[in-house]
């Protein structure tokens, strides 16, 4: 009973303040002509999704993604894993962690991993092989564990060498860790952490926790070894015999940060991992589906490879990379059409004007609409909605600027260039073995476009379904 008195209490004080809180956003409400309701602990936040003028037009996103560097409380809740990673880090720690970053992920270091992403995609064209020709299949598995394998290797290292029971327990802890923070988001009644420990679900995943600092704590200590033995000159002889100069980005981060502490190296290398495994899965797994159900498309990049490759078998090298215009605007269009982070966060951290001379009051949270920019007609004319290539061939500035699947600003992705690459391989080495064909279960028109479901990214309802036929 005193309990249950209590929480009416808390309840109450959470709900006052909250109406104390949100008397400066009902006045922006007026200001913008908005008379949408401020909502308990959310408050205000539903005005910025759909065409909400502030935030849904190009000059203000990018004005935002510019000057406001904070990410707001939601990404609190990923600390527990990531700590201090750059990606949800405060401006203060993010700058000076940005810095390196860019320096690791710089084309030249980068353009090395074709290699890795080439060898990768003939074990995954080599799994597929066994779906081929026998009806519907879903693409994600096999797409996840193509990209979470190759992620691996570039950014920790030789995980390639790892046997399964070593590298097994990792994974599954990584992404089921994850998919319970997309849950929990989804349940604000769990943001606050002191009621979260009291659950038991707070333990599970302190224990999922556990086994991945272990796994990536021993390959920070295996990499800092094989550094030293590389820079003592003891590579031809030992066990660690890198056969090239590729260096994992783990190397990179130790290299360049010249000190970085191990709990830094791991939270970096969380980042990195995180920031891009479920994105390139998301974007591989609808530019395949979308490619099974447009034929037409399809043809035209298996011309392209037909007339790079010249009909020979080969890895796939940087300079094959660059000569595909054709599929470069593929998954622009892919990455317009569903884009993988639908909305960006974003926290004033002081008042803010926008160009519209609209003034956002300090501690805002804002929603950038990406997904909205990508879709306004406006920009990109009334088939906005249509899978479209070609615009990309000959995209005005003004699409240009309502563009950005990778954000914008100081704080946009940091790893674009490598994702870049991994998409490419990945099409290129599935189109050169298989025929895409669209899965019986749906058939995709502009009356009936795929299916989103928003987790930590977007992902096909169905499952990224299609059927493969060997060429
Ligand atoms: C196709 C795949 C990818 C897409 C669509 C994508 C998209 C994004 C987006 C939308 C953000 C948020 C930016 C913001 O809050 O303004 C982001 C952040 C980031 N991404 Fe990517 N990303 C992809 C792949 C990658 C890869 C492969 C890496 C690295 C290996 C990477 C590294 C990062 C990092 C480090 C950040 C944090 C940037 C910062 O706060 O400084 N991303 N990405």
């Amino acid at each position: 009973m005193i309990f249950q008195f209590f929480i009416g209490i808390f309840i109450i004080v959470l709900l006052i303040r909250d109406k104390w809180k949100s008397v400066k956003y009902m006045q922006l409400h007026k200001k913008i002509g908005i008379s949408s309701m401020s909502f308990p602990f959310i408050g205000h936040g539903l005005i910025f999704y759909g065409d909400g003028e502030a935030i849904s037009d190009p000059e203000s996103a990018h004005f935002v993604l510019k000057t406001c560097l904070d990410k707001g409380s939601m990404t609190l809740v990923f600390r527990h894993m990531v700590g201090n990673g750059s990606i949800f880090a405060q401006e203060k720690i993010w700058r000076i962690r940005r810095k390196i970053n860019a320096m690791v992920l710089a084309p030249r270091h980068v353009n090395k991993f074709t290699k890795v992403f080439s060898r990768n995609s003939q074990v995954l064209v080599e799994k597929l092989a066994k779906a081929a020709g026998k009806g519907n299949i879903s693409v994600w598995e096999y797409l996840c564990h193509h990209v979470i394998q190759s992620a691996c290797e570039t950014t920790l290292g030789e995980t390639v060498n790892l046997r399964p029971e070593q590298f097994q327990p990792f994974c599954e802890a990584f992404m089921s860790y994850f998919d319970n923070v997309i849950k929990r988001l989804c349940q604000p009644w769990l943001y606050n952490i002191t009621l979260y420990k009291l659950l038991p679900e707070a333990s599970r995943q302190s224990a999922k926790k556990k086994i991945v600092w272990s796994f990536i704590n021993n390959l920070i200590i295996r990499n800092k070894v094989m550094l030293k033995a590389k820079r003592d000159g003891l590579t031809e002889n030992n066990n660690f015999s890198p056969s090239d100069d590729t260096k994992s980005l783990l190397e990179l981060l130790i290299d360049y940060s010249k000190g970085y502490s191990d709990t830094e190296l791991r939270e970096e290398s969380l980042v990195l991992l995180l920031a891009s495994i479920d994105t390139s899965v998301s974007v591989s797994g609808f530019a395949l589906v979308l490619l099974s159900q447009h034929q037409d498309v399809q043809d035209k990049v298996y011309e392209e490879i037909q007339q790079v490759f010249e009909n020979s078998i080969r890895p796939i090298c940087m300079d094959d990379i660059n000569k595909f215009k054709y599929l470069d605007a593929v998954i622009k269009e892919t990455m317009r059409v569903y884009p993988t982070t639908p909305l960006i966060m974003r926290k004033c951290q002081k008042d803010i004007k926008l160009p519209s001379g609209l003034i956002l009051k300090e501690g805002t949270q804002l929603v950038v609409n990406i997904y909205g920019l990508h879709r306004n007609p406006k920009y990109w004319g009334p088939d906005a909605d249509k899978f479209k290539p070609e615009r990309f061939l000959n995209a005005t500035p003004e699409q240009l600027t309502a563009y950005m699947p990778f954000s914008s600003g100081p704080r946009n992705c940091a790893g674009y260039r490598i994702g870049a690459i991994s998409l490419k391989v990945v099409i290129i080495s599935v189109l050169q073995k298989f025929r895409l064909k669209p899965s019986s279960s749906f058939t995709y028109n502009e009356q009936n476009p795929l299916r989103m479901i928003h987790t930590l990214v977007t992902k096909h309802g169905d499952r990224f379904q299609l059927q493969l036929e060997h060429r």
